[in-house]
């Protein structure tokens, strides 16, 4: 059962380190934070930061060593396979290089999840190849499409089996900057339209600035600080001061 007052994700005290031969890194350290439902919530840090650490922590792909994890209130780490499988599915993911099956036409790669769990529903695909504005390319094969278009299969694609939270792992980086534009509206639609939260992980502020509500900002394993992106736009606004003082000192 989903709770709507919960956080769509949850870290608490939130700790993973790996063994490299002799020694342990430390991935992520003592990381607290929720993701607010509903919300776009952005994920920022330099390489090595522990950004995909993070993200493989909120679709229970890694546990942590020490705290806990829990999405829709549920710690990811107590599930059985079966559970953790099932859970997963309201868990979409978008990735940078739009991990596209090359030989299945867009069509197919919007049904693949749901023809995973031998399901059907031909009126969701059609309904999200319109989201995404691709009804015209549904058969048509990944090579014949731009980056762009790629990355809406991928979006339509993650959106199948109406997951509550979407993970987006740099999903502008190959993209120029006018599509980059058009795929951060279509996170932001996503969002208004289905509810859906999301999490964008990117090196791009712009993007972040573009659509995030909120942004945690993560150096070294440790999260530094959580930023309301929206209220800093809003203080932009009021004085030509403040704007300058925001561009150039964010
Ligand atoms: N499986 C692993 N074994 C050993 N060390 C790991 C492992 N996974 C991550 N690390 C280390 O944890 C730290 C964080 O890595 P992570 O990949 O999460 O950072 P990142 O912010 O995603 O970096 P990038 O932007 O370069 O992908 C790094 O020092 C990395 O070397």
């Amino acid at each position: 059962m989903i709770h709507s007052q919960l956080p769509a994700i949850q870290f608490q005290g939130v700790t993973r380190t790996f063994a490299d031969g002799d020694r342990a890194v430390t991935a992520l350290e003592d990381v607290t934070f929720h993701v607010p439902r509903e919300s776009v919530f952005g994920v920022v840090g330099e390489s090595g930061a522990g950004k995909s650490t993070l993200l493989r922590h909120m679709n229970g792909l890694d546990h942590p060593t020490r705290g806990t994890v829990l999405f829709d209130g549920v710690n990811l780490a107590t599930l059985t396979k079966r559970e953790l499988n099932q859970t997963r599915r309201r868990i979409g993911v978008v990735f940078q290089s739009f991990n596209l099956v090359a030989n299945l036409t867009v069509r197919q790669n919007i049904t693949l999840p749901l023809k995973l769990q031998r399901e059907s529903n031909h009126r969701r695909v059609d309904e999200l190849a319109e989201f995404v504005g691709l009804s015209d390319r549904m058969a048509h094969f990944p090579a014949q499409l731009s980056g762009g278009e790629k990355q809406r299969v991928a979006i339509a694609r993650a959106l199948v089996t109406s997951p509550t939270l979407l993970l987006c792992d740099e999903p502008t980086s190959a993209l120029d900057t006018h599509t980059t534009g058009e795929i951060l509206g279509l996170l932001r639609d996503t969002r208004d339209e289905f509810g859906t939260s999301i999490v964008l992980v990117t090196h791009e502020l712009d993007a972040v600035k573009a659509i995030c509500d909120t942004a945690a900002v993560f150096e070294a394993g440790r999260l530094r600080e959580i930023l309301p992106v929206s209220a800093a736009a809003a203080a932009r606004g009021d004085s030509y001061l403040e704007h300058v003082r925001a561009e150039l000192t964010a």
